[in-house]
């Protein structure tokens, strides 16, 4: 299999995460694409997806997977343990509903902040771009690093007591906030201590040294 990611992403680094923890970084070849020159918006790679984003995983067949949550379903399924997505209907249901809840209240915002107010990608990439739009966006990602604190006062992980692909999301959110200098709020202790822990994983930290190759 083949990953075409930007080797400090936040989003590529919800996939290269998931990767280490079910223990599939050797099925795979990462080819590097430089967001900065808007190499994911040529049309040579739009053809591999449409939406011009990274990650994109693509299989021996030929066939192309975009989107974070869809990949890792992905590669979830195709080796046993850990399960990142859930073993029983319940526990499928309540982390898909937080991973879900943790792209639109925190990394998605965090993105749109990134792209619309800030120089983002560079003006050759950011060619629309809506700070008030951006900065209502930055404002719903701290509101959703205290809904977060607040879920963590209670259970270990963000979908309750294992680590799920729910936390890998969170992980992006936290990775996305460091780089637009963000701070999670000095009172949301219970989401500091999870990020601290976060941390501490070896998928987490590895999730840097992995080696690309280019096309
Ligand atoms: N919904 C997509 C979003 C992916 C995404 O926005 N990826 C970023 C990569 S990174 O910023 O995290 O490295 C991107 O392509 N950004 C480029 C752009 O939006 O022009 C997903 O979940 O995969």
């Amino acid at each position: 299999m083949k990953i075409y990611d930007w080797h400090t992403g936040p989003y590529p680094a919800r996939v290269r995460i998931a990767l280490a923890e079910k223990g599939l970084q050797s099925r795979v070849v990462f080819v590097s694409v430089d967001l900065r020159k808007g190499e994911h918006k040529a049309p040579e790679f739009l053809v591999k997806n449409y939406s011009g984003t990274l990650p994109v995983l693509e299989l021996e067949d030929g066939t192309f997977l975009a989107e974070c949550t869809a990949i890792i379903e992905y590669l979830d399924a195709l080796e046993g343990r850990p399960v990142l997505t859930g073993d029983s209907p319940r526990e499928r249901g309540v982390i898909s509903m937080m991973s879900k809840r943790a792209e639109i209240e925190l990394l998605d915002a965090i993105s749109v902040y990134f792209h619309h107010a800030t120089a983002g990608l560079g003006p050759l990439v950011e060619t629309y771009q809506n700070a008030e739009w951006g900065f209502r966006q930055r404002d719903r990602a701290v509101k959703g690093m205290r809904y977060f604190d607040n879920v963590l006062k209670s259970q270990p992980f963000i979908a309750g007591e294992a680590f799920s692909t729910a936390d890998i999301t969170v992980i992006g959110g936290m990775i996305f906030a460091e780089i637009v200098h963000l701070q999670v709020p000095e009172e949301c202790h219970s989401l500091r201590d999870w990020w601290t822990r976060m941390q501490e994983r070896p998928s987490v930290q590895s999730r840097l040294s992995i080696s690309q190759g280019r096309e």
